[in-house]
């Protein structure tokens, strides 16, 4: 079924909102389940609502947080969505939470990946909760149109992480496959602006996932909207 489309009069607004829902769907979990698994990206769009949602009181020990992506570099980098993450989310309260990570240190993915998989399928797998963003070439997570890696990851059978390699980034990426995304028991989208507004609806009537891979992770989701 097609996305539910929540619109924000602002950006601020739209991270105000989306922090709060998220935290009411995990105090929900924990209450019913004990347990609460959330992936969030990274990029530029969602980090005033990880810190937002990183200050709201709740039983972090009992949530488990991982990326949808992650860029292969070293934590400490600028560009690290580990990083990020230390920087916002894991600012406050949130910080008592349980982190799987996707960067395992190796000079390449493929040295890291068994091990990464290992501790999000112990952990963080399945995920209760897919927080997305979404680039204006239709990209989600790092599931970039034209990637070597796409085909794999976009696949039924797909590993739980895959190593992707795109001209129009300068490091390799690893990102969660589109079967985990999808699998999440609840998908939100947050898109900012024209442009990727314009992207998403070409995204809506595109077909093909290798085009536009926010496709993969579209049907039943919840898209988060703010000009
Ligand atoms: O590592 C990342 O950058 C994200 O996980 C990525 O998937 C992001 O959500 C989109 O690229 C949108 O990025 P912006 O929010 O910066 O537009």
């Amino acid at each position: 079924m097609s996305p539910k489309i929540i619109e924000y009069p602002s950006r601020e607004a739209l991270s105000e909102g989306v922090a709060g829902l998220v935290a009411r769907r995990l105090r929900t979990l924990v209450d019913e389940r004990g347990i609460a698994r959330i992936a969030v990206p990274g990029g530029t769009t969602p980090g005033a609502m990880l810190e937002r949602l990183g200050r709201e009181r709740l039983d972090w020990e009992k949530v488990v947080v991982t990326l949808t992506d992650e860029r292969w570099v070293p934590t400490t980098e600028p560009r690290s969505n580990q990083k990020l993450l230390a920087e916002t989310l894991f600012a406050g309260p949130a910080a008592a939470a349980t982190f799987s990570p996707l960067y395992g240190g190796t000079a390449e993915p493929a040295g890291s990946l068994p091990a990464v998989a290992a501790g999000l399928e112990q952990t963080a797998l399945p995920l209760d909760i897919a927080v997305l963003g979404m680039g204006a070439d239709m990209h989600t997570a790092s599931l970039f149109p034209g990637s070597v890696g796409l085909h794999e990851a976009l696949a039924e059978d797909a590993p739980v992480v895959v190593a992707i390699r795109t001209g129009d980034q300068p490091e390799p990426r690893v990102t969660l496959s589109a079967r985990v995304l999808r699998g999440a028991g609840e998908r939100h989208i947050l898109i900012t602006g024209t442009a990727k507004r314009e992207a998403l609806q070409r995204a809506l009537a595109a077909t093909d996932p290798l085009q536009a891979p926010i496709r993969a992770v579209l049907e039943g989701a919840t898209v988060h909207f703010a000009e």
